[in-house]
């Protein structure tokens, strides 16, 4: 799990570090140790390239091939020799990086050029890279517009469509928005005039410039990078919503940055590692009901395919790897085609009428609301995808949520229907939430944005701020809320939020929301399994965890299909 820091806190962590190193006489002490790990990813870039070792946080592209390359060690000196790398140097800190990167990068025999793109750049860092040999081109708009513009620009192409590697270092922390580069061509992510596509590939080094990194907003402006090296800790705009378009691959190189004393309400990025961990491996003595039973109503005549993709999906985690994560049990509440389609594909899944749920029967052997009996064994649900407009389905759904303590997942169609009130839950002592009423809404940004309107909530939008999006519905509703997207976010009423990262571009498909509410049924029905057999409930924050490792297994799982 790594946490994920806001430029304030980045800040904040850097600030007693950097007064120590100004205090010993040597105040780019920091920026040097951060310049020299990213000289050493530009390093295996070129010498290893397309063989890099394994990222921090694998990228969309990396996902989809789901490839796991070597690692290797930097380069050599006459390994670099030859290779021309240039550096994009903006005004603050951020230049001074690439700089000093290029410094270190010259000395092991790489032609390195440095294009100041702004008027004014580190100044110490400028002179390490001239002493060691660097070529410092400016090329800024104020110096464009005077005379000599057209020819320096035609310089810096030169340099760009030759280059083996561009470093991006014009912007950090400390953008503001926009990409002060003259000639850079945002819709073509490429120079103007020349417009053609570089080979080069691009490291950013800290973020891509011009991303948010509160936020992970990011305009056309802001360049893509093939990689992205970011210094001493992982930023929260580096893996949220539109960023994850635009970093690649994420390198952390560690600058030796303490951690905040108060962590709780920094959002947490759920590795790979961490999601695997909460597949639960089966134990002797374990018997159907005791791995977890997943109730589900999914799918309706007229979308029957739903509750396949719903009840496979679930069913699939545990199939393999020796049962880890695998539910014990599936109830289906199915209608016609729905119920049939789903026992047909998965004869052991037992299926009740979903009638019998906003309808009960109450005979001899019903559960003691009068569902069928087998419903009092289920430890989490699955309400809503493919379950259309008809009330014959989305009664049922409502049903469940009005009639459990949950967890429920609220997906897809259920989401149109459900009301706060539906959660309404009693909290015991102050402060320490139980999962005595769980609802975990599973919007994406439109049917967050139809839920917010709906319910007149005043929540922050999710195309721009998905980590404040997510936080102020979840506290405003009392549910955790799980907001889809490249990265999805999900956030406990407290605040408490976990992020996942580890799905490609690929799962942007039909059905994915669909198997997604499988898995996320499957992660928690084990898990509330096991904490009702401990005499326990989960808390709402745990939920959020699960749930957040249930997105990442569902990426990791479904991205390369
Ligand atoms: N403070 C340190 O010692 C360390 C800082 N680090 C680097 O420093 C960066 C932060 O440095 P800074 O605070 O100097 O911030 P930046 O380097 O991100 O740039 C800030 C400067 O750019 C200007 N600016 C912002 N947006 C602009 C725009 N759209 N057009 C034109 N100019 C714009 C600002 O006015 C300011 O002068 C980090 O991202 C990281 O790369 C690392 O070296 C680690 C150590």
């Amino acid at each position: 799990m790594h946490l994920l820091y806001s430029p304030d806190a980045v800040r904040a962590a850097e600030a007693p570090m950097l007064a120590a190193c100004e205090a010993a006489g040597n105040p780019d002490q920091l920026m040097r140790q951060a310049a020299y790990g990213l000289a050493v990813h530009i390093a295996r870039a070129v010498t290893n390239r397309p063989a890099l070792p394994e990222p921090t946080v694998a990228g969309p592209e990396t996902l989809a091939a789901l490839t796991k390359p070597a690692p290797s060690m930097p380069g050599t000196g006459s390994q670099l020799r030859g290779a021309l790398i240039v550096g994009l140097i903006g005004p603050g800190n951020n230049g001074g990086d690439g700089l000093y990167a290029l410094a270190e990068l010259s000395g092991r025999g790489a032609r390195c050029v440095a294009v100041m793109v702004a008027d004014r750049w580190h100044e110490r860092a400028a002179a390490a890279a001239a002493a060691a040999g660097v070529e410092v081109v400016k090329h800024h708009k104020r110096e464009a517009a005077q005379g000599s513009g057209a020819t320096k620009h035609n310089e810096v192409l030169q340099h760009l469509a030759c280059a083996d590697v561009i470093v991006d270092a014009v912007l950090g922390i400390g953008a503001k928005g926009g990409m002060p580069i003259p000639g850079w061509d945002a819709d073509a992510q490429t120079w103007a005039v020349h417009g053609e596509t570089l080979d080069a590939l691009v490291v950013a080094a800290d973020c891509p410039s011009g991303l948010n990194t509160q936020t992970g907003n990011a305009d056309e402006m802001v360049p893509l990078a093939d990689i992205t090296v970011t210094f001493g800790a992982l930023k929260r705009g580096l893996v949220a919503g539109a960023a994850r378009e635009k970093t690649g691959d994420i390198y952390l190189v560690e600058i030796g940055l303490q951690a905040p004393q108060d962590t709780h309400l920094m959002p947490r990025l759920i590795t790979p590692a961490d999601a695997e961990s909460e597949l639960l491996a089966p134990r002797p003595g374990d018997h159907k009901y005791s791995r977890g039973v997943l109730g589900m109503v999914a799918g309706s005549p007229a979308y029957p395919g739903a509750a396949v993709l719903c009840s496979t999906a679930a069913a699939a985690i545990g199939a393999h790897d020796a049962g880890r994560g695998g539910i014990g049990m599936l109830v289906t509440a199915g209608r016609g085609a729905a119920g049939q389609a789903v026992v047909q594909t998965l004869p052991e899944v037992v299926n009740i009428d979903r009638a019998e749920l906003a309808s009960p029967a109450g005979s001899a052997e019903s559960a003691s609301n009068g569902w069928p009996a087998v419903t009092s064994k289920v430890n989490a649900w699955v309400v809503g995808p493919g379950l259309g407009e008809e009330p014959e389905d989305l009664e049922p759904a409502l049903a469940v949520m009005r009639g459990t303590q949950g967890p429920v997942i609220v997906d897809a169609s259920a989401l149109a229907v459900w009301e706060p009130s539906i959660a309404a839950r009693t909290d015991t002592d102050a402060g320490a939430e139980v999962s005595t009423k769980v609802h975990v809404l599973t919007p994406h940004a439109g049917e967050f944005l139809a839920l917010v309107q709906r319910l007149g909530i005043d929540a922050a939008d999710p195309a721009e701020d998905p980590v404040s999006a997510a936080r102020d519905l979840a506290a405003a509703v009392g549910a955790v809320v799980l907001l889809k997207g490249s990265a999805t976010v999900v956030a406990a009423p407290s605040g408490v939020t976990f992020l996942a990262a580890s799905a490609a571009a690929t799962l942007a498909r039909a059905g994915s929301g669909d198997k997604l509410a499988g898995v996320l049924g499957a992660m928690l029905a084990t898990h509330a399994a096991r904490a009702s057999a401990r005499g326990e409930e989960l808390s709402l924050e745990r939920i959020a965890q699960l749930c957040a490792a249930a997105a990442v297994v569902h990426g990791l799982k479904y991205s390369a299909a």
